[in-house]
């Protein structure tokens, strides 16, 4: 239910931006939590705040040609929105997948905002992308599109003003190859422009990892807030890209046992737990699809299931880490039944809105993807760090500091859903915690 003033704001969000369905979930979702702010905070309506925080502050749209292996020409849609710098230089990762449109991003871009807050670090919130669809495409396919993706893009970024890194379909490789442009473009080594960089040239410690093992790091404080661990637990993580093989690396560090993960064309269930150097092989080194590690591991027991959702596998801790809205109403109340007790988002907005309630409701510890996924940002911003001090840290260190924020975010949002009255709800602490610090910056900046 929205707060009276509120269903105003997002009528009004509805009527500017007619068809971003994403967008629009995304918006609802964090005004559904903030109604108690206002009441305790009414300088924030007095300054239109939370109409301005719905308005990117920029948003660029631009042509992306490029030629084919065959010499055919291509030509792909490129997305760059800059949403809110009132922290920071806008943060956020760059999307390839056939999908983006202007509300992808736009739902991405505005739930970074309020990420970025909670890492307590001095980003902003951005996001962008295009439709170009990286699969079956070649090396040399992909260099010339991410080539032609950043001789347009080069003038809206830098070190102070706006920073990407990736997402789906965006990892280190496309990230070299970007900043390879932008180096050539500007006749500057700046490392500081974007972060998922190679370790050979810029890139810092845990960054590949980061979003990941945050997520495992978040749902292990959730978990031991309800007195229990990741020892023994059985875990299914969906996708198997940048943050599934790296959750999946952390938990079973933590102790748990990963039976299940897909990709978009099914999924595979290993019940003596992941393979994960065949996974890394497969996926990272191989790029194939996830049936060619159930054939290798068939030996073991492992089965692929082709073309159904990874959510129809029983788990205790459930780690959505593919793509937006994968988790319907259904799939919540078979894993609710399945015995699950835990759900940590290493995705974007996985889960949707009925879903959400049905967790909710049944008493499961919820961990939106803003608090639960936010390493990777953070991980940026200390890569960030490190490239203005023109110094590098080690894996130990950089991953405690990792730890440490993922502790500090998850008791921030506890801390603050207690201060509002709805205790254990991970979902409005971290609205509300995120919104705060950016409406006070914004507060203190004057009306701009
Ligand atoms: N890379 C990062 O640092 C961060 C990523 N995220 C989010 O995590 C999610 C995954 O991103 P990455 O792992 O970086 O991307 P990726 O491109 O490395 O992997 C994406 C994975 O999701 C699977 N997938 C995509 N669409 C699917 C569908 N419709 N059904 C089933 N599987 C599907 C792909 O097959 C692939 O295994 C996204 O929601 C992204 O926004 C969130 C925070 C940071
Ligand atoms: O590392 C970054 O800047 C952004 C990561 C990202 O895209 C996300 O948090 O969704």
């Amino acid at each position: 239910m929205l707060h009276e003033k509120l269903s105003t704001i997002y009528d009004n969000v509805l009527r500017r931006n007619p068809g971003e369905i994403e967008f629009h979930q995304a918006v609802r979702e964090v005004l559904e939590s903030i109604g108690p702010v206002l009441g305790k905070h009414p300088e924030y309506a007095e300054s239109k705040i939370i109409e301005r925080i719905c308005e990117p502050e920029r948003q660029i749209i631009f042509r992306v040609p490029w030629e084919d292996d065959q010499g055919e020409v291509q030509i792909n849609r490129g997305f760059r929105v800059e949403f809110n710098s009132a922290l920071g230089p806008y943060k956020g990762g760059l999307r390839f997948h056939p999908s983006v449109y202007l509300g992808i991003i736009k739902f991405l871009g505005f739930e970074q905002i309020f990420k970025n807050s909670l890492t307590g670090l001095p980003i902003g919130g951005g996001k962008g992308g295009s439709d170009f669809d990286p699969k079956g495409r070649s090396q040399r396919e992909i260099m010339r599109f991410c080539q032609s993706f950043m001789t347009e893009l080069y003038r809206h970024i830098g070190e102070y003003t706006d920073v990407p890194a990736g997402d789906i379909g965006v990892g280190g490789r496309e990230v070299g190859y970007l900043f390879g442009q932008y180096k050539r473009i500007t006749n500057r080594y700046e490392s500081g422009v974007i972060t998922g960089k190679g370790l050979s040239f810029g890139g810092a410690q845990v960054r590949t990892e980061a979003t990941g093992y945050g997520c495992a790091f978040f749902v292990e404080e959730m978990l031991k807030a309800r007195g229990t661990s990741f020892d023994g637990k059985r875990v299914v993580v969906s996708g198997s890209g940048n943050v599934a093989i790296y959750t999946i690396e952390k938990v079973r560090q933590l102790g748990g046992l990963v039976i299940a993960c897909s990709d978009s064309s099914g999924y595979v269930v290993d019940e003596k737990g992941i393979d994960l150097d065949l996974l890394k092989q497969v996926k990272e080194v191989e790029r194939q699809r996830l049936s060619a590690y159930a054939a290798k591991r068939a030996g073991e027991g492992a089965v692929f299931v082709p073309g159904r959702s990874v959510w129809e596998v029983d788990c205790e801790v459930a780690m959505p880490s593919a793509t937006q809205n994968e988790i319907t109403g259904k799939d919540a109340e078979r894993l609710v039944r399945g015995g699950c007790l835990a759900v940590g988002e290493g995705a974007n907005m996985p889960t949707m809105p009925e879903a959400i309630r049905v967790f909710q409701d049944a008493g499961v510890a919820f961990g939106p993807g803003k608090a639960a996924n936010a390493g990777g940002v953070a991980t940026s911003a200390l890569e960030m760090q490190q490239n203005a001090s023109r110094d590098s840290w080690t894996f130990e260190f950089s991953e405690r500091r990792l730890r440490e924020i993922m502790r500090d975010i998850h008791d921030r949002c506890l801390s603050t859903a207690d201060e509002y009255g709805m205790a254990g709800n991970y979902v409005a602490g971290a609205n509300i915690d995120g919104f705060k610090r950016v409406a006070d910056a914004m507060l203190a900046l004057g009306l701009i």
